[in-house]
């Protein structure tokens, strides 16, 4: 047992061949027999217990919420004290507001863990000798797995090969710069020294490697706490609303029952009775159903944006995307076709030259590792020379922004270099002249070089530089360091189409007031080009240069009027988002290269595309099936659906069920008896329920759609205090007909008013689902009709049917139902007026 512990602690300390035989794997890794199982042994890899909540457990976490809990005590005192429809009530409430809760929340969970799937992370993982891609969950102990840059490491073991990998390990060490990873044993005492080993979490960012797997899930470095603490995030605007709220009314009705249990008592009322009214006002003052509309709602939008081919990885992100007001994007891919081709490839003197080209290929063609779409573009123009071979490399990096490799061949050694002109030459002290020499570089030369570089960019050109230097016999190189000293060869430049469709897109968005900012890795005068051939509206820009002399106050203060990133490395694409959030944005960001992860994963809505590196769609909340910012519009409008039909149970549970329980508060205390039942109250709060459930399904106003929306307390509560004092008055008015009136027993005021405030209560909802004149909206969605009128419809009834005396009901006279029909006309009349005076928020 001791054995299988110790290599989770230091087991870069445990030389590789050792380790193999200790986890009885080999070079080729395990058999699929063998993986299956370990799989039972050591459970999935994976470190946030996915494994659903059973049916039970889920239950019983419900039945325990201080709500529930209250009922439950309810429910005990009605049946030890006799009283059975009040038990049998309670009863229902209790299974039909959890029994909902969990079946859709189960379903929704159902829905949205299959949709996640469809862009799960698989690795390349040795079975049976083969390599084949199995989901990271089913990574085992002894498993070898290969890795590439723009990979995820999946699980924690040692390098068995590396061809130049290095690993970002920002979230084990702190440490944003990437990390080189070699083959060895290492003496380190942290995980932070272990050249040899790898991390699961961290992401392969260079080159490319070989590991063989020593421990998965729970038993990695990251397993335990740290790894769902990365993952976690911070409540989005609209969930800390929506939790403010809670607590707001929790605190209301906490007092509000309080005072009626008081005051019952000091008026000498029969306690047993008064705390049974309390518990029943508390019941029909929560809004127990918040919870299923929101997660069904929200299940339901990812639904629907799956149809449009936006996978939803996290549920709340739909809110953010909703609310986004800004969107940032990187230039390959979304702005552009990414069909990079070469176009040509340039001496010093500017005409073509096919030593530059060769050079080039030797660089593309023998770096290890994947090719990216640059060095693919070359290779396909160009093969690199035969009989060369690459002794050693420093991959491509972000920051660096150049790559170079060590080639050998006919008879030369040469350290070939490639990057971004200004990077290229910042390490080059000669140029190459056309017969072969090098020369010493002058600043004239080198401003001409820069000068050229600019105006191809200004024509649309991406470019890259080549540069190479001559190494002696036996040289080598260890990391970047020897790129310097460089001789200059020339330039490659390269076309990417811009895509027509991404100008509509913009517009859109435009349209939907959100704002688009590009922030690229490439050069100012190619960002520009492009945003002038699509005719974007972008102002202002910023280079990578100008942002690192900023500090973040001051990019805060920059970010606003500028549109434009140019040169900017990974981490500043992070700060300029983080910039933006100052602001109060709600910011977006979407993204697909190694580069664009911190990014993405700084953004509110964090974005990627199903072809994008394994980092940026790990990193991503949403992920498009499509590369379209088109599709993106119609998320957005979806994530505004959402908003407003979580917003339209709000309204309804913060106006006329609040405004009903508060006037049958009050009017407890002013006339002799109960105004209803406990049973009653809770009747009435249970059908109020059944003819909300069609709300998650219905459709929005089109205005609705056309603004972000952040959560705004404001409007809640100028709909409550408009719309709560409405209904109160018609509560007190119904109150006085009946009284004084018609001279009613309590029964029959009981009756009255449990079909006042039911017909009230549920035909309000089609006035205030929407902010314009109700019967020009879009029509109510037939489950939103079918779930009202057939809670309205069991509300009458109950009251007046068969059942009616033992739920405490009595039969009413013509006379007094017509009277109750015209104070709910009145009431609906009313409230259409009013609701304007209510809903006119954000709009003025
Ligand atoms: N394989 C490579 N070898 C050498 N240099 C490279 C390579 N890939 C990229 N570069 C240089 O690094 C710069 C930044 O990379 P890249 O253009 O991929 O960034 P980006 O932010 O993803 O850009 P975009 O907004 O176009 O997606 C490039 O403009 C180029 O000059
Ligand atoms: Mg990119």
């Amino acid at each position: 047992m001791t054995d299988r512990a110790e290599p989770a602690k230091r087991f870069w300390a445990v030389p590789q061949d050792a380790m193999i035989t200790r986890l009885g794997s080999g070079l080729t890794g395990l058999t699929a027999a063998e993986a299956r199982r370990r799989l039972a042994v050591h459970g999935p890899n994976t470190v946030v217990d996915r494994a659903r909540l059973g049916l039970a457990a889920k239950v019983g976490r419900r039945l325990i919420e201080p709500l529930v809990a209250i009922l439950l005590v309810a429910a005990l005192v009605s049946g030890l004290t006799g009283d059975w429809p009040g038990f049998a009530i309670i009863a229902c409430i209790v299974a039909v507001s959890v029994g909902l809760d969990v079946v859709q929340e189960h379903r929704a969970e159902l829905a949205a863990e299959h949709l996640r799937n469809s862009v799960a992370v698989k690795a390349s993982v040795w079975r049976d000798g083969q390599v084949v891609m199995v989901p990271v969950e089913r990574i085992v102990p002894g498993d070898v797995v290969n890795l590439s840059a723009g990979g995820l490491v999946p699980a924690d073991g040692i390098l068995l090969e590396s061809r130049g990998a290095q690993a970002n390990e920002a979230l084990l060490t702190g440490e944003p710069y990437p990390v080189g990873k070699r083959v060895g044993t290492s003496e380190a005492s942290g995980p932070a020294e272990a050249f040899n080993a790898v991390f699961a979490g961290t992401a392969i960012v260079a080159g490319a490697a070989t590991m063989l797997v020593v421990a998965t899930g729970r038993a990695t470095q990251l397993g335990g706490v740290a790894a769902s603490l990365a993952a976690r995030r911070p409540p989005t605007a609209f969930e800390k609303g929506l939790h403010r709220l809670g607590l707001l009314i929790l605190r209301l009705t906490a007092f509000l029952v309080l005072f009626v249990l008081l005051a019952h008592l000091g008026f000498q009322r029969p306690p047993l009775e008064s705390f049974m009214f309390a518990v029943a006002l508390a019941v029909g003052l929560t809004p127990e159903l918040l919870p299923m509309v929101t997660t069904v709602t929200l299940s339901r939008g990812a639904m629907r944006m799956a149809r449009k081919r936006v996978v939803v990885k996290r549920l709340a992100a739909i809110h953010d995307l909703g609310a986004m007001d800004v969107l940032c994007t990187d230039k390959t891919g979304t702005l552009t076709e990414a069909k990079i081709a070469l176009a040509d490839a340039s001496g010093l003197d500017g005409a073509p030259s096919q030593r530059v080209l060769d050079l080039a290929a030797l660089n593309a063609g023998l770096a290890s590792g994947v090719p990216t779409a640059l060095d693919a573009a070359i290779l396909l123009a160009n093969p690199p020379a035969p009989g060369w071979c690459a002794l050693a490399e420093a991959p491509f990096g972000f920051e660096r922004r150049r790559s170079s490799v060590l080639c050998e061949g006919e008879g030369q050694r040469l350290l070939v270099v490639k990057g971004a002109p200004e990077a290229v030459l910042a390490a080059c002290t000669k140029t190459e002249s056309a017969n072969g020499n090098s020369v010493p570089m002058t600043d004239a030369t080198r401003r001409d070089l820069i000068a050229r570089a600019d105006a191809r960019g200004g024509e649309g050109f991406r470019l890259l530089g080549i540069a190479w230097r001559p190494m002696s016999e036996g040289e080598t190189i260890e990391g970047p360091d020897s790129e310097a000293d460089l001789v200059f060869a020339g330039f490659c430049a390269f076309l990417d189409p811009p895509k027509p469709s991404a100008a509509k897109a913009v517009a859109r968005l435009g349209a939907l007031g959100v704002r688009v900012k590009i922030i690229s890795g490439d050069a100012a005068p190619v960002v520009q080009h492009l945003v002038q051939r699509l005719g974007l509206p972008c102002k202002g820009l910023l280079t990578g240069d100008e942002i690192d002399a900023l500090d973040q106050p001051g990019l805060v203060a920059r970010v606003e009027d500028v549109d434009l990133y140019a040169r900017v490395s990974p981490d500043q694409k992070r700060r300029v988002i983080l910039a933006l959030k100052a602001h109060g944005h709600t910011v977006g960001f979407i993204g697909d290269g190694i580069n664009d992860a911190p990014a993405i994963h700084a953004a509110d809505a964090g974005l990627s595309v199903a072809g994008a590196t394994e980092v940026a769609r790990a990193a991503a909340d949403l992920i498009l099936l499509a590369p379209d910012l088109g599709v993106l519009a119609e998320g957005v409008e979806e994530g505004r659906r959402t908003y407003a039909n979580i917003m339209k149970y709000v309204r309804m549970g913060t106006s006329s069920n609040f405004g009903n329980m508060a006037s049958m508060a009050v009017a407890s205390l002013l006339i002799p008896f109960l105004p209803l039942l406990p049973a009653q109250i809770l009747l009435n709060n249970l059908l109020y329920d059944l003819s909300e459930m069609g709300i998650p399904f219905d459709a929005v106003d089109a205005g609705d759609g056309a603004k972000p929306h952040g959560w705004d307390m404001g409007a809640v509560l100028r709909f409550t205090l408009v719309m709560g004092p409405l209904s109160s008055v018609f509560d007190l008015a119904t109150f006085g007909i009946l009284l004084w009136g018609f001279g009613v027993t309590p029964e029959e005021f009981r009756t009255a008013w449990f079909i006042e405030s039911m017909a009230s209560q549920v035909l309000v909802i089609f006035l205030i689902r929407t902010h314009s004149v109700a019967w020009r909206a879009a029509s109510p969605h037939p489950a939103l009709i079918a779930t009202s009128l057939s809670a309205l419809a069991l509300a009458f009834a109950l009251a007046l049917g068969p059942l009616a005396p033992m739920l405490g009901f009595a039969p009413l006279p013509g006379a007094l139902l017509a009277a109750i029909a015209a104070l709910v006309a009145g009431y609906l009349v009313a409230a259409e007026v009013l609701k304007r005076l209510a809903t006119r928020t954000g709009q003025a």
